[in-house]
């Protein structure tokens, strides 16, 4: 699904507007009809109170048209029009108008007003301000969105929560309004998916109001959200006639004295993920634990015991993962950069491996193009440097990736893979895959999927989803605490199966 900046939001408005020759009012009659069945699905006319906070903008207006379709319906409803400012639009005064002519009376909070009472038991609807946020809330604004913060009500907010824009970093932290619950229309923002936002709202969901399609197909966007139907198209199917050659042999380089375990852990996961044959490059002292572990892979060793001093593969791998446990000796940083020279093929890179390139940037031009970099965001920041907000975060990846042409996997809840200017953000995953080894997991699948042929961005794409997805399946079975990277793994057949299952209704057509 694409998502849109603030400016594509409004072209898609108006040029659905244009296309269908509807009023804009009858768009925001759509988006509160929309809102209101969401609701009303839930609530079945259960009398519990709904407060409504609108603004004098369109966002306040979805808020006013929902109101007079509830007060319709016979739920129990308050009206506050927080009046931020004179200009006032349109259709927020038209909704206005019908909701009086309903004589329901809205009462409006300006500055001088008292803060209105709000049960934990009352529902809050946000309609204060949506994606129009230009400049931070006034203080009196700011307080009254504490106020709704600290009443423990079940806050849904319209389009987004009040207080984030869909642009930037907020201005004041403790102006933006904590949603229980986002419906938003037609497309996701990005903000619900950054580290700085996306702690502003619990859940969300797309409300589909009927935005011109053809806008939509035809609007290049800068950010793409990744599920299952984006997925499921680069899926490259086994095929009958085919031998373990042609799932591609790949090598994954690292490891340390004590930091074997990272390149069981990728070496497994390569496998797991369908890489034909898996060969590890790992110092001497890794080579009977990594023999036991995982049977299936082949071992190679350095000269030294407990380091990487020069690496050396006696055949023409597919791909090449590196950088897991590897460590930074001095000799290792050798033995990384004269590798990088040799080789040509795109390869993936970890971990150390990242440390190494961030403190030997020379070193960046002998990286084979569309290879994936996979850092954390600690790794991230050591090889573009600092960043104020998110946003400044992914310009620089996305300028970074497309100076050297790589592909950039930023590592975090909603991993952001970056590639020729765009960014897909991943959907898959849970708070338990923040355990040891996890990242070594993904290094593997990744490289696993490049060695089956998959080009670089998809390889990431793919299996960043799948990674997630492993876990997602990994929790249901051992929770969130006790999830880790080995169950990753482990779960990896199941994550695919999951992703290759049939929709219901198909399975039921063939019975
Ligand atoms: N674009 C669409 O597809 C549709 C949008 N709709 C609604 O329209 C909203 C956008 O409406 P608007 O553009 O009117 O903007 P908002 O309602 O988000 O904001 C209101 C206005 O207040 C002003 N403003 C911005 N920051 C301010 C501040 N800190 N203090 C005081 N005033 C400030 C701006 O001029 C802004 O236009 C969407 O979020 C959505 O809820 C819906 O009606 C349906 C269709
Ligand atoms: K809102």
């Amino acid at each position: 699904m694409k998502i849109f900046s603030a400016d594509q939001i409004y072209q898609a408005d108006k040029s659905t507007i244009q296309k269908e020759q509807i009023k804009s009012e009858e768009l925001m009659e759509r988006a509160a009809a929309q809102l209101f069945e969401w609701l009303h699905s839930r609530l079945r006319g259960t009398q519990v109170n709904i407060q409504l906070f609108c603004g004098i903008g369109n966002n306040g207006g979805d808020g006013m048209a929902l109101a007079r379709m509830l007060h319709e319906h016979g739920y129990s409803i308050k009206v506050h029009v927080v009046n931020y400012s004179d200009k006032r639009s349109e259709d927020f005064l038209l909704n206005l108008e019908r909701l009086k002519d309903l004589k329901v009376w809205p009462d409006f909070i300006n500055k001088e007003s008292d803060l209105p009472e709000i049960s934990p038991n009352d529902i809050v609807v946000d309609a204060i301000f949506g994606i129009g946020l230009n400049r931070v809330p006034d203080d009196w604004v700011g307080k009254l969105i504490g106020h709704i913060n600290d009443s423990r009500a079940f806050v849904l907010s319209v389009d987004v929560p009040s207080g984030l824009s869909v642009d930037r970093a907020p201005w004041n932290t403790s102006y933006v309004i904590q949603a229980s619950y986002v419906l938003s229309f037609q497309l996701p923002k990005l903000i619900f998916f950054l580290p700085e936002t996306g702690v502003y709202l619990n859940q969300w969901e797309v409300l589909d109001i009927g935005l011109n399609q053809d806008f939509i197909a035809n609007t290049e966007a800068d950010f793409e959200l990744i599920g299952r139907p984006e997925v499921l198209p680069m899926y490259r199917p086994r095929l009958k006639f085919s031998h373990k050659g042609t799932y591609g042999h790949s090598v994954i380089v690292g490891g340390s004295y004590g930091k074997i375990g990272a390149v069981q852990l990728a070496s497994n996961a390569c496998l797991s993920v369908g890489s034909g044959l898996v060969s590890a490059f790992v110092p001497k002292c890794g080579y009977d634990s990594l023999q036991t572990a995982v049977p299936e892979v082949m071992v190679l060793t350095g000269s030294r015991d407990k380091n990487i001093s020069r690496i050396e593969i006696p055949f023409e791998p597919s791909v090449v993962g590196i950088g897991v446990g590897i460590g930074q000796d001095d000799d290792t940083i050798d033995a990384f950069s004269s590798f990088l020279k040799k080789i040509k093929l795109p390869m993936v890179i970890d971990a150390d491996g990242l440390n190494i390139l961030s403190k030997n940037p020379e070193l960046l031009k002998d990286v084979p193009q569309l290879s994936v970099l996979t850092p954390h965001p600690k790794e991230l920041e050591r090889l573009i440097g600092h960043w104020e907000s998110d946003f400044e975060k992914l310009e620089k990846a996305k300028e970074f990736a497309l100076q050297h042409n790589l592909v950039i996997v930023i590592k975090g809840a909603h991993t952001i893979t970056i590639y020729n200017g765009k960014g897909y953000v991943n959907t898959t995953g849970n708070p338990g895959m923040a355990t040891a080894g996890s990242g070594d997991v993904l290094t593997g699948m990744i490289t696993g999927l490049m060695a089956q042929g998959y080009p670089s961005v998809e390889a990431a794409i793919f299996g960043v989803y799948l990674h997630g997805l492993a876990g997602d399946v990994g929790a249901s079975k051992k929770g969130y605490e006790a999830l880790k990277a080995s169950i990753l793994v482990d779960s990896i057949g199941d994550a695919y199966a999951d992703l290759l299952r049939q929709p219901e209704i198909e399975q039921n057509e063939g019975n």
